[in-house]
């Protein structure tokens, strides 16, 4: 369980974050939504420990964020930024095995890679230079290699977060479905708590069990996805009509500018 309790974050003098109280669980997918500017990018840099709140706690399984070493947070926790570019000539084996130089079995981390090429079908892309792929392409090998990083043989499961900041903006929606399926299977198959910013609200209100609603450093709605995915609430936050519909076939919300 992550606990968050009065989260407070000013930057430059500036109030980015203002006082959010909220828990993650494990096991479960929580989108991050709010309009540009909101502070959910903010928000994800406090949550992995990447930099400290100005107030209040975060508690991550029992102990103060605070507490967890960077090598520790390193080996349970990984973070998928909206866009990564290497400066260095890597292959894409040699980026998906970045995500395991916070482990020290080179065992372990083989099977790590071809379960996670295995897994996202990668194996045509293995051999290739990172920067000769399309951004989207490149996305899917960050998210590859934040589950190399999270990955652990069958039958460990020590607790884990994955971090998602706008990951699938850059995929088609084949590509975008796979990755938050595959993030959804790790939170459901193997306790993982994901959290993940997306723009789309449709889809996160297809992935997502649970939402934190922010609007200018604000949390104005958080809880079960399908209360936060509100024409009300949704209208607030993004300052434009929005419209939330069912789907007649499916029975999936559909959400767009009203
Ligand atoms: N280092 C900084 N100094 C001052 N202000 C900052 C700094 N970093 C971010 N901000 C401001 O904090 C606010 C929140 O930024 P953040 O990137 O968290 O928003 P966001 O909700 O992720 O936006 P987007 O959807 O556009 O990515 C913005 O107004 C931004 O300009």
């Amino acid at each position: 369980m992550i606990q968050a309790q009065n989260l407070g974050l000013s930057l430059s003098g500036k109030a980015i974050l203002r006082d959010l109280s909220f828990t993650l669980t494990p096991g479960t997918v929580t989108a991050v939504l709010g309009a540009n500017g909101a502070g959910k990018s903010s928000l994800l840099t406090l949550l992995g420990g990447d930099r400290p709140p100005t107030s209040g706690t975060i508690t991550w399984f029992e102990q103060p964020l605070s507490a967890w070493s960077a090598q520790d947070l390193a080996c349970h926790r990984a973070l998928v930024p909206q866009a990564t570019h290497l400066a260095f000539p890597f292959t894409v084996e040699e980026v998906v095995a970045l995500g395991r130089l916070p482990h020290t079995s080179s065992a372990l981390d083989r099977m790590a890679l071809a379960a996670v090429c295995r897994q996202l079908h990668l194996e045509a892309l293995w051999n290739r230079p990172y920067a000769s792929l399309s951004g989207g392409e490149q996305q899917r090998v960050q998210f590859a290699r934040a589950l190399a990083q999270l990955w652990y043989p069958p039958g460990e499961a020590p607790p884990r977060v994955l971090l998602l900041d706008e990951a699938t903006a850059a995929l088609d929606l084949k590509h975008q479905i796979a990755i938050l399926t595959a993030a959804r299977d790790l939170a459901v198959q193997e306790k993982v708590t994901v959290v993940a910013i997306l723009h789309d609200l449709t889809l996160a209100a297809r992935v997502a069990d649970a939402a934190l609603l922010l609007h200018r450093g604000h949390l104005l709605r958080a809880g079960p996805i399908g209360a936060v995915i509100d024409a009300a609430a949704l209208s607030e936050a993004y300052d434009t009509p929005v419209s939330v519909l069912r789907h007649p076939d499916t029975g999936r919300l559909l959400v767009s500018a009203a």
